[in-house]
């Protein structure tokens, strides 16, 4: 038998994300601790119902009616309609029963990516972040007009420097002109051969729109990463079954079961790039491992710097814990 208890937490963005989607300034979510044999394990469930995950409603709920004392039986067989939580206890589980002693490629081997903010921001933005040696950038576009954003981008690869990736992410949000449109002018900018590698637009449609996806990805050389269309494990077997071969965003925090993902992913040996929901350093840890383990092309992780207002991630988790 294992002890379960759990703690709700409430973090603040600074800045707040811009996407698509509209401004994020809070996280919420919920950290999970087992207890088995004096082993202790965490897990961080941190949703993101806009994404497609439950809502923290919904994943506290499932805690509060949990007993103190859970089986191994309980924690395999969460209801995929509860994604988040499926990856907060089953990565708990894997802390404290397994995989302490496996030796794997150790995660800072893989290359980071780091998030530009949306519009103009960004051109004063990427230097500091250049500096701190990120050579990997997520751009965030349909957030303001696409003549605005175009202009922007322009001037974008032009003072990037050399060698440097970038990816633009539309969170689902162009049309299908307006995604023609970006495809066509980053394949333009590619053939001009500026220094900056457009490595691929994320998530160009609204997420059921996978055959227009489709479409474009051979219309242009310009790469499609599925981002939204894959938020969880029913999706992703859903667009790889649809016959989607181009990248797929992971999001391990809010795509279900660790262990059949990581099924899915050797099977299946998709072009993966594992990505953060602004998870806690509990869940950053258990999503990176599966990124070190399972990220073929060896992509950079979407797992750059994000500012809190409480800076020191340790001391803050200790304290929440203390607090009640
Ligand atoms: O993937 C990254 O590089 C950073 C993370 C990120 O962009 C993100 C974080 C939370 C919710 C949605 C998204 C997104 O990719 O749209
Ligand atoms: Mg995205």
């Amino acid at each position: 038998m294992t002890q379960f208890d759990f703690r709700p937490y409430r973090r603040r963005f600074k800045p707040p994300l811009q996407t698509n989607h509209g401004v994020w300034d809070v996280r919420d979510g919920i950290i999970i601790r087992l207890t088995s044999n004096s082993n202790v394990g965490y897990g961080e469930i941190a949703p993101i119902s806009w994404f497609g995950s439950e809502t923290v409603e919904q994943a506290l709920d499932f805690c509060r009616q949990l007993p103190k004392e859970i089986s191994e039986e309980i924690i395999f067989s969460i209801p995929d309609r509860l994604p988040a939580c499926q990856f907060g206890f089953e990565s708990a589980w894997e802390d404290i029963n397994c995989c302490k002693n496996v030796q794997i490629a150790p995660t800072t081997s893989l290359p980071y990516s780091a998030l530009l903010p949306a519009g103009k921001a960004a051109l004063s933005t990427w230097q500091s972040l250049a500096k701190d040696g990120y050579s990997t950038f997520k751009w965030k576009i349909g957030v303001y007009l696409i003549a605005e954003e175009l202009a922007i981008f322009h001037h974008l690869t032009e003072v990037l420097p050399e060698r440097v990736k970038l990816r633009l992410d539309a969170n689902g949000g162009l049309s299908y002109d307006e995604a023609n449109l970006w495809l066509y002018t980053c394949d333009r900018v590619m053939a001009t051969g500026v220094g900056v590698e457009i490595e691929y637009i994320e998530q160009p449609l609204a997420r059921e729109n996978l055959t227009e996806m489709q479409e474009l990805s051979c219309y242009y050389a310009t790469a499609i990463a599925l981002d939204e269309s894959v938020a969880n494990l029913t999706q992703l077997e859903t667009c790889y079954q649809q016959g989607w071969r181009g990248i797929f965003t992971i999001k391990p925090s809010i795509a279900g079961s660790p262990s059949r993902l990581r099924k899915f992913c050797q099977e299946h040996k998709i072009d993966a790039v594992f990505s953060s929901v602004f998870e806690t350093i509990v869940g950053k840890q258990a999503a990176l491992k599966l990124a070190a383990e399972l990220s073929l092309n060896r992509r950079a992780v979407g797992f750059g710097v994000h500012h809190w207002l409480e800076e020191n991630e340790q001391t803050w988790l200790e304290q929440l814990w203390q607090a009640c």
